[in-house]
């Protein structure tokens, strides 16, 4: 291997990710991923669609391509199209792209059961399709579909069709493990033997991670030199999915001193807007894009990290537009705390910090979750004094619940001194009571209401109806995003004392 390869990344989520289970993009949605992807992430080439899949899909290619033509990027728009006479050329150039990815067939029992065609039959369509496009000014890059297999079970046939095809003007040959069957020792293994034979042809590999060694697997191909890499922002795919991206360029970058184009400090941004639009949540410990994995729990963790960032490796979350967190709960210690308490400029003397570490480690204890804006509180509740809370109280409300009837809130509050008195109806009694807050906040006070980004429940497991109910809320305030929590065995109870523990932050 060169020692500092260049790796072209092609992004397929909106090919490949699209055939995630339950996943469909609209056409703006596509248009908006692939200007990140292209814009912002920086990746050379991404594939859009399927070819013939549907009016909608011409309509997001189409969309796509006449952005980027305006933009000079449109070689670098694909879109994947099947062996089928002058069909899909037709679609893709019909919907203004200039790259067919070409679906073949890389292993002898799909040409056979699938196509019903011979080795011989299946090139002499391939070529013709190629010439078809060329003609119509398409580039073409071959897709050898099941080509893992095709490397087990019929390596005779795989080497016949690239033979078969390697003068017919193709620009890259793509080699999928489709099912997802391969390890690291069979990638380098097959991988060689198509560079041994074939070194002056470009290759490109796809993994699929039904045994979780996509990443692996995509390591392994670099190392036996292909010149490009499959990924899929947070992984979707078709099944267990692809390569995600952010892990593919953290290891390239730090373990192979590879160079790729890519703008590590936009993956998390992606990878957000990703996660909302294809409705697919990012599991908290997902590397690199994970909310958690950026933050440390333990407390010798945290005190190691005042000592020489002894518990910091490569991946320091600022490189991706992220933070480093300092967890609180019953594993934390006194260094946790600090930690946070010096990011909201807090500062206490020893005997305080043992009573509030306490507190929270016997908080912890019960299950509860601990977030850095209860720390205020927490503090002047073990120190028994008048904190940031009084600011704002909530002196009594009234929701009302009936069949056929909107809910209602009324409510009065204390707001640095003065009483406020509102009512509201609401789509819930939760949204009720906070429509009647946003009246004086917005109306009566002409301020700004927080934006409330996310709502969590948690109910304890167990089936008691008396159970407390867990609720965090996340809010956006002058672009700063914060958590609060309000626990309760009512649910609209528990959302309230959230909710009026964020005014009393942002009257701080
Ligand atoms: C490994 C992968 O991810 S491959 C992903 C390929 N992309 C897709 O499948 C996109 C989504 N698919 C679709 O929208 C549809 O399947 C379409 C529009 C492509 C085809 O739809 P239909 O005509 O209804 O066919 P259907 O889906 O039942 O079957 C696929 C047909 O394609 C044929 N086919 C399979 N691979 C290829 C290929 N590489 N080139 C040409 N035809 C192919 C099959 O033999 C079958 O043909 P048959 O009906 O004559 O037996
Ligand atoms: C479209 C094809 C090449 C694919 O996604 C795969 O083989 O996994």
């Amino acid at each position: 291997m060169e020692n500092h390869p260049r790796i072209e990344i092609m992004d397929t989520t909106l090919r490949d990710g699209e055939q995630t289970n339950g996943v469909s993009f609209v056409p703006h949605e596509k248009l908006m991923i692939a200007r990140l992807l292209l814009e912002d992430l920086k990746v050379d080439r991404v594939e859009v669609a399927s070819a013939r899949v549907s009016e909608g899909e011409f309509n997001a290619v189409r969309m796509i391509c006449d952005w980027a033509a305006r933009r000079n990027m449109l070689p670098r728009v694909e879109v994947l199209g099947f062996v089928d006479g002058h069909v899909s050329v037709d679609w893709i150039h019909d919907a203004g792209c200039r790259v067919i990815n070409l679906l073949t067939k890389g292993s002898e029992k799909h040409c056979t059961y699938q196509l019903k065609k011979t080795l011989d039959e299946h090139i002499e369509d391939i070529r013709a399709v190629v010439s078809y496009a060329h003609e119509r000014d398409l580039d073409v890059n071959v897709y050898l579909e099941d080509w893992s297999n095709g490397m087990k079970d019929s390596p005779a046939y795989v080497f016949g069709l690239v033979d078969g095809l390697k003068d017919c003007g193709i620009r890259r040959f793509m080699l999928p493990d489709t099912l997802g069957i391969l390890n690291p020792l069979q990638v380098i293994e097959y991988m060689r033997k198509m560079k041994k034979r074939y070194p002056d042809l470009h290759f490109d590999f796809h993994a699929h991670n039904d045994y979780d060694l996509a990443v692996s697997n995509v390591l392994a191909a670099v190392l036996s030199g292909v010149k490009g890499l499959h990924t899929t922002i947070n992984g979707l795919g078709e099944r267990a999915g692809n390569a995600p991206l952010a892990s593919v360029q953290a290891i390239l970058k730090d373990h192979f001193h590879a160079v790729t184009n890519i703008d590590e400090s936009r993956l998390n941004d992606v990878s957000r807007v990703v996660e909302s639009y294809s409705g697919m949540s990012i599991p908290a410990n997902k590397p690199i894009v994970g909310e958690s994995v950026f933050t440390q729990v333990a407390g010798v963790h945290a005190d190691g990290d005042n000592k020489n960032n002894l518990y910091c490796n490569d991946l320091l979350p600022e490189r991706f537009g992220r933070v480093r967190e300092y967890a609180l709960g019953k594993t934390s210690g006194k260094a946790n705390i600090r930690k946070n308490l010096e990011s909201l400029g807090l500062e206490l003397d020893e005997d305080s910090m043992r009573k509030v570490t306490e507190r929270i480690i016997e908080l912890g204890d019960r299950k509860e979750l601990v977030t850095q804006e209860d720390l205020p509180y927490i503090i002047s509740d073990v120190l028994k004094h008048d904190g940031a809370q009084n600011k704002v109280k909530l002196l009594s409300y009234f929701v009302t619940l009936a069949q056929g009837l909107k809910p209602m809130a009324t409510l009065s509050i204390e707001i640095n001194g003065k009483v406020y008195q509102e009512s509201s109806s609401g789509d819930g009694q939760y949204d009720a009571f906070v429509r009647a807050l946003r009246k004086i906040y917005k109306g009566t006070l002409q301020r700004k209401f927080p934006m409330l980004t996310n709502y969590a429940v948690t109910i304890p497991p167990g089936g008691r109806t008396d159970a407390f109910v867990q609720t965090v809320i996340t809010w956006n305030y002058e672009d700063r995003e914060f958590r609060t929590r309000g626990l309760d065995a009512d649910q609209t109870e528990a959302a309230i004392k959230a909710t009026i523990k964020m005014l009393n932050i942002i009257e701080e």
